[in-house]
């Protein structure tokens, strides 16, 4: 009796999360992480379960056959909505009707040459391996594709080798003591359903948990990001910045404003498709001139800010050398594009700022300087020099 109210409730909960999921995974646009698939296996297992509420004892039929099958294609069905939220996107559909059309052959073969405990034994011990399998490659992937959620993976597999052990177990069981241990009330059975259900308690929130912690996380991402370029924006670089100097007080970092020469010809000649690729190709040189640490941004239209960190003045020069020649050397080439387009960029050069709190002055010092390469021709880097670097209001007055 007590292992069937268990066993009601393993259902319920498994039906109800499966509902949950799916509710869930509508709501997220494009990528579901794998919450759809989730939904799957908590139906395949919950409706597993729930024909064997109904089903009574052990036997062949095609109820246990069918029974059989979604309990093992269920685990299946998880491990493929882990990699999905891994962000492998894998199949779903083909490999587990593959696995329902492979297991229910194989069902049969077992059942008519080795008899049913032969076949009950097969699934515990398929069921034995599929979560030693998920045990291993949820540590590997703490050191791997799963380093950023590693306690979460650690536990996760914890409770998985749980269940591993349990179906090696019953595998013994059923091997050594007949159909017998499958006795609803005998209490291996009890141990097995307590740990199920504590198991469909569990994970499904924190499945939901980390669906959710990974959006926050990719939602700090986007609003930290140009969607065109995927440089910082704004907020990211001061983010960066705050960042940078809170762990390093005394350290100190140079400013370069690059801007693109006469931007609004490209937009105008060639349109403003190739004028996005134009923003993105600069942006690209930009990333990969700067060193590691250092912070790209694009601070708006076709205004770019780097943050050059552990060097100096000629430093800074050197390295906005670097980035005006390869903007000047890279030729743009689009498929839609007869020609290749080439841009120039002129690069203005702060002296060293020491906090976050000083990025204002410190961007309105290399814009003056910007302004005078603009002036003085483009295509060129330029300094900020000792006026330039007075306040705003006594510059004016001088
Ligand atoms: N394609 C594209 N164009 C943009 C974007 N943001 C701003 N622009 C365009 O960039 C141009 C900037 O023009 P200006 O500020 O006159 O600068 P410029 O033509 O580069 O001239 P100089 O800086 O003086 O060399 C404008 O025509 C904007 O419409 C964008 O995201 N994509």
């Amino acid at each position: 009796m007590v292992a069937t109210v268990i066993l009601g409730m393993l259902c319920v909960h498994l039906l109800l999360f499966s509902g949950m999921f799916l509710l869930f995974s509508t709501k997220l646009h494009g990528k579901k992480m794998g919450l759809d698939v989730f939904a799957i296996g908590n139906l395949l297992l919950g409706l597993a379960y729930l024909m064997q509420l109904v089903g009574g004892p052990s036997g062949w039929g095609v109820m246990s056959v069918v029974n059989h099958t979604l309990t093992l294609c269920a685990p299946v069905a998880y491990v493929l909505g882990a990699m999905r939220f891994f962000n492998r996107p894998v199949p779903v559909w083909r490999p587990l009707s593959a696995l329902a059309g492979i297991y229910t052959a194989a069902q049969v073969l077992v059942q008519s040459t080795l008899g049913s405990e032969a076949r009950y034994a097969l699934l515990a011990g398929c069921c034995a391996l599929l979560f030693l399998a998920m045990t291993v490659t949820l540590l590997y992937g703490t050191r791997t594709f799963a380093k950023d959620l590693r306690t979460e993976v650690v536990v996760f597999a914890v409770l998985i080798g749980g269940i591993c052990a349990l179906n090696a177990a019953k595998f013994v069981a059923i091997l050594s003591g007949g159909l017998q241990a499958l006795d609803m009330n005998s209490r291996f059975q009890m141990v097995f359903y307590i740990y199920m259900s504590f198991l469909g308690t569990v994970l499904p929130p924190s499945a939901v948990w980390l669906v959710l912690s990974r959006l926050t996380d990719d939602l700090r991402g986007m609003a930290a990001r140009d969607p065109l370029t995927g440089l910082l924006n704004r907020r990211g670089l001061m983010d960066g910045l705050d960042a940078y100097f809170r762990a390093r007080p005394a350290a100190s970092a140079h400013l370069l404003i690059v801007d693109i020469d006469h931007f609004k010809s490209i937009n105008d000649t060639w349109g403003h498709k190739v004028g996005d690729l134009v923003l993105c190709r600069v942006a690209e040189v930009l990333r990969s001139t700067a060193r590691r640490g250092d912070l790209t941004c694009r601070l708006g239209g076709e205004e770019f800010v780097v943050v050059a960190f552990d060097t100096d003045s000629i430093g800074a020069t050197q390295l906005a050398e670097r980035m005006r020649e390869a903007i000047e050397d890279r030729q743009m080439q689009d498929s839609g594009l007869t020609e290749p387009v080439r841009c120039t960029a002129t690069i203005g050069v702060s002296e060293g700022f020491a906090s976050a709190a000083a990025f204002d002055e410190t961007l309105h010092q290399a814009d003056a300087a910007l302004y005078r390469g603009k002036m003085s021709g483009r295509n060129c880097v330029e300094m900020v020099r000792a006026r330039e670097t007075q306040p705003a209001a006594s510059l004016s007055l001088g």
